[in-house]
């Protein structure tokens, strides 16, 4: 199972009776998109902050935060009643309209 649909399956179990004093998700859950928002908002900014640091240091902190941005994303999704996969069938047919996957999958020609 990839990292990002696993964690999926936990914010999905969370969703469904954790309690809110031990699990930080499920107290997200419970606060809503109100709760929610703000923290994929906050978290988006210390993705485009840590994006400019330099160094390996600033990439392992880029990539840190962006976790925590995809996280708290699957999460505001859960809130939502959004499967991942929804998203991804999304992406995928924007890939349709533009014609990229067809031309990906397409045989090269020498
Ligand atoms: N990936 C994450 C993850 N990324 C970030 N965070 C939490 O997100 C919070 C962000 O930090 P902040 O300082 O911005 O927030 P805070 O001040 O602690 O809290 P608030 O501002 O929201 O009140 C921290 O408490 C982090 O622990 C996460 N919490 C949980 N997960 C995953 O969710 C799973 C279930 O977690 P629980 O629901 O806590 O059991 C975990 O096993 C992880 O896989």
């Amino acid at each position: 199972m990839r990292p990002l649909d696993a964690l999926e399956e936990t914010i999905r179990q969370r969703a469904t009776g954790a309690d809110a004093g031990k699990s930080y998700t499920a107290k997200l859950l419970a606060g809503g998109v109100d709760k929610i928002g703000p923290k994929v908002t906050e978290e988006a900014a210390e993705v485009v902050e840590a994006a400019a640091e330099p160094g390996d240091e600033g990439r392992a902190h880029f990539v840190y935060e962006v976790g925590d941005l995809l996280y708290h994303t699957l999460v505001l999704c859960r809130s939502r009643g959004v499967d991942l996969a929804e998203v991804e069938a999304e992406l995928a047919r924007r890939f349709g309209a533009s014609g990229i996957a067809e031309k990906e999958s397409r045989p090269k020609s020498n």
